[in-house]
């Protein structure tokens, strides 16, 4: 087996990446976060994967960094290191489309690893939370800056301070999660979601992904300046020829990914 933690299936065009730890609750360990960003690595390099799911157990998606791992360290450990390292953010730097497939706790770094990802499916068991409050730390991989971003100041503040999990319907409401799905469909409706979008074209996808990924870092006339361009530049592919012919000849796209 390739990797210690994890374990990689491939459903037809999709990688399923399944955190494995099942004892710890899925607590993410050096070795889950390096196994996860090799896994991450290996999938962005396959021309047969369009797209990638990442799930954990129905009891937890991940309940957060390791503390075990994490209790002695010191400032100059982490300080050193840059600890939360960069391979923490590999899921949020893949340019294909990750899904976060989330049953059961999605807590620290167990919701900051569900944010970095395109967009969340929960299971209607899930969990969400930021409770680093309630052990002496902060969240430490984006959780104050994303949460922020998806459901707002005063219910970030609220969770950031309090350590107050939300559930399912609460995480939907605040615009945090796409959907809530049955916990014992939800790894089957993620990768029918994810061989959806991976059997359109590769590079347009591609494109639609860091265009909405911009809203992000940017103002809303740059925003709308950038993506107005990547839409110019979609107009140079061969699929953009392809799908709108197929449209009006009343046929399937046959994508060739350029
Ligand atoms: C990334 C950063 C910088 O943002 C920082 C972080 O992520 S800090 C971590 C934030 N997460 C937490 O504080 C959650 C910690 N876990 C819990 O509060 C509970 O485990 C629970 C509410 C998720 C579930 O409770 P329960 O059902 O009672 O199960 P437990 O008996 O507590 O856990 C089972 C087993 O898993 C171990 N475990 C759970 N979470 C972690 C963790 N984050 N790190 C290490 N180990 C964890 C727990 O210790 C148990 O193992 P044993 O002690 O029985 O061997």
């Amino acid at each position: 087996m390739p990797y210690e933690t994890i374990i990689v299936e491939h459903r037809g065009p999709v990688a399923l990446i399944t955190l494995n730890r099942p004892k710890a609750l899925n607590a993410l360990s050096d070795q889950l976060v390096t196994d996860l960003g090799n896994a991450v690595d290996a999938a962005e390099a396959d021309d047969n994967v369009g797209a990638i799911v990442i799930t954990g157990s129905e009891k937890a998606f991940a309940a957060g960094a390791d503390i075990k791992e994490m209790a002695g360290f010191s400032y100059m450990d982490v300080y050193k290191a840059n600890f939360i390292t960069a391979k923490w953010e590999r899921v949020a730097k893949c340019r294909k489309p990750v899904i976060a497939a989330v049953a059961g706790y999605a807590l620290g770094g167990g919701c900051e690893l569900a944010m970095m990802c395109d967009f969340i499916l929960a299971g209607d068991n899930a969990k969400f939370g930021q409770p680093e409050i309630t052990i002496g730390t902060i969240p430490g991989a984006g959780g104050t800056q994303r949460l922020t971003r998806f459901v707002g100041k005063s219910k970030a503040m609220e969770m950031c301070l309090t350590g107050r999990n939300m559930d399912a319907a609460e995480a939907e409401r605040a615009g945090l999660v796409s959907r809530i799905v049955p916990v014992a469909e939800l790894v089957d409706e993620a990768v029918k979601v994810a061989e959806r979008i991976a059997k359109l074209s590769r590079p347009i996808v591609m494109m639609a992904k860091e265009s909405v990924n911009k809203a992000y870092e940017t103002t809303l006339t740059e925003g709308v300046t950038f993506e107005r361009r990547l839409f110019h530049s979609t107009f140079a592919t061969e699929d953009q020829k392809e799908g709108m012919a197929a449209f009006a000849e009343k046929r399937q796209p046959d994508w060739k990914n350029r």
